[in-house]
């Protein structure tokens, strides 16, 4: 069987699906899946819509069926659609009765491992009960810390016969380590449907496929603990509140300067009003690409100036963020020293030595442990812990990623966010 790119359009608006999906077929792409969120929010309309748009077009009803196989499977045929997918967790009995349905109403059945439980034996006995199609897949949320459906394509590509479809953040980089471990059926969703240039992103698939080689990409991959400051690079605080469901970032502290950002892990600082020992001593705690981060209590006098930011530029620091007060303004931002302060005084305190280095401190209510990940810009700052940055992380560049897609719709179709996201409809009743 040839390599088949079946393009997931998991959109939830059939408008923004259809245009992806005319783009994904002009770049190559070979069958259309109306995915879970559009058959969630359209029903079987959407399938009809597809059916009738494009009548030669082998379209997939992604039905995620867990019961009742027979009346989803026969809906789904009904609609249109050539393939439906029933999960592989479902009871025994629903696979059955979806290829069962499949064989009387002439829809072929795709049974979808999306979780690792024994997948061997499960793909052996889907494969014995007469599916035409076994899938592997990392689901969206566990591609967030990090899983990739390759372990299990592994693991059933030489006991089964039947093809096998491959899903979960397949790009141009890793398209064809799927089908060098056995896929013959690429299902790619996010790396072609927020692409800004869809037709360019199905296109670079079917290349790295034709030419089994990897197409290096920017977006669309999911970060580990290693590579998080690099994604935090591209990201905005906005990105990783939004990314974390709305998380509240520090309020009441305002970058020194404009297009200012701060990336890095917490050295925090504790100490009291117009005490500037322990800050100055975190420099020395520092290291490089850290932020210092210094609870003064949210007042005055001053506990950072100008020689303590000298010192921190000499340790490569990447930025300080001060509850309290800090003063020669005018010098740190002709430095560019990344820092955000509450208030702005010319008059300092003095170095008395309370407080301590490299504890839990809060900042404008935010509690912040050392090593946590600052992120800063021009909007605020934001605090991701550090245990679960990789899937802050994540969650925010697929969010980065949509917004890169709805602006190009934005621009293209000379329309408004409100048409493109269809906002009016999702207004609670
Ligand atoms: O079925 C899905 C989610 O359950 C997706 O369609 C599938 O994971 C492909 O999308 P992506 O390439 O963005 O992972």
């Amino acid at each position: 069987m040839a390599i088949i790119l079946q393009v997931a359009l998991d959109f939830v608006d059939l408008h923004r699906a259809i245009n992806v999906a005319r783009e994904s077929l002009d770049g190559g792409a070979d069958w259309l899946e109306i995915g879970t969120p559009l058959i969630k929010s359209e029903g079987m309309n959407a399938i009809r819509h597809f059916r009738k748009l494009f009548p030669r077009t082998t379209l997939i009803a992604d039905m995620k069926t867990m019961d009742a196989g027979r009346a989803e499977m026969e809906m789904a045929a009904k609609a249109g659609a050539d393939i439906a997918v029933v999960m592989a967790d479902a009871p025994d009995s629903t696979i059955k009765e979806c290829i069962e349905a499949g064989k009387n109403y002439g829809i072929k059945i795709c049974v979808d491992c999306i979780n690792d439980f024994n997948i061997e034996d499960r793909a052996v006995a889907i494969e014995k009960w007469g599916a035409t199609y076994v899938g592997v897949h990392a689901a969206i949320d566990d591609q967030m810390y990090g899983k990739t459906p390759f372990n299990s394509l592994r693991r059933i590509s030489d006991k089964i016969r039947i093809p096998i479809a491959v899903a979960g953040g397949i790009t141009s980089e890793n398209a064809v380590d799927a089908v060098n471990a056995g896929a013959s059926i690429i299902i790619v969703g996010g790396y072609i449907t927020k692409s800004e240039n869809v037709k360019a992103a199905a296109e670079s698939i079917k290349r790295s496929i034709r030419e089994n080689q990897k197409i290096p990409t920017t977006f669309f991959k999911r970060a580990t603990h290693e590579g998080v400051r690099q994604a935090l690079e591209k990201l905005s605080t906005a990105n990783v509140s939004d990314g974390s469901h709305r998380a509240k970032g520090i309020t009441e502290l305002y970058p020194l300067y404009q297009n200012i950002k701060i990336i890095g892990n917490a050295v925090t600082v504790r100490t009291y009003p117009g005490d500037w020992a322990k800050p100055v001593e975190a420099i020395d705690v520092a290291k490089e690409g850290d932020v210092i981060v210094v609870d003064a209590g949210g007042v005055g006098p001053a506990v950072w100036g100008e020689l303590a930011t000298h010192s921190a530029m000499q340790k490569k620091i990447s930025g300080v963020v001060v509850w309290g007060a800090m003063r020669d303004v005018a010098e740190i931002r002709k430095l560019k020293f990344p820092a955000f302060t509450k208030m702005i005084m010319p008059t300092a305190g003095e170095p008395k030595g309370f407080g301590e280095i490299n504890i839990p401190v809060y900042v404008s209510g935010i509690r912040v442990n050392p090593g946590d990940w600052i992120l800063g810009d021009d909007d605020g700052l934001m605090v991701i812990p550090q245990s679960s940055a990789d899937v802050w992380i994540n969650y925010g560049m697929d969010c980065l990623e949509k917004e890169n897609r709805i602006r190009e719709e934005i621009a293209s179709e000379k329309s408004s966010l409100g048409k493109v996201i269809d906002v009016l409809k999702w207004e609670k009743e």
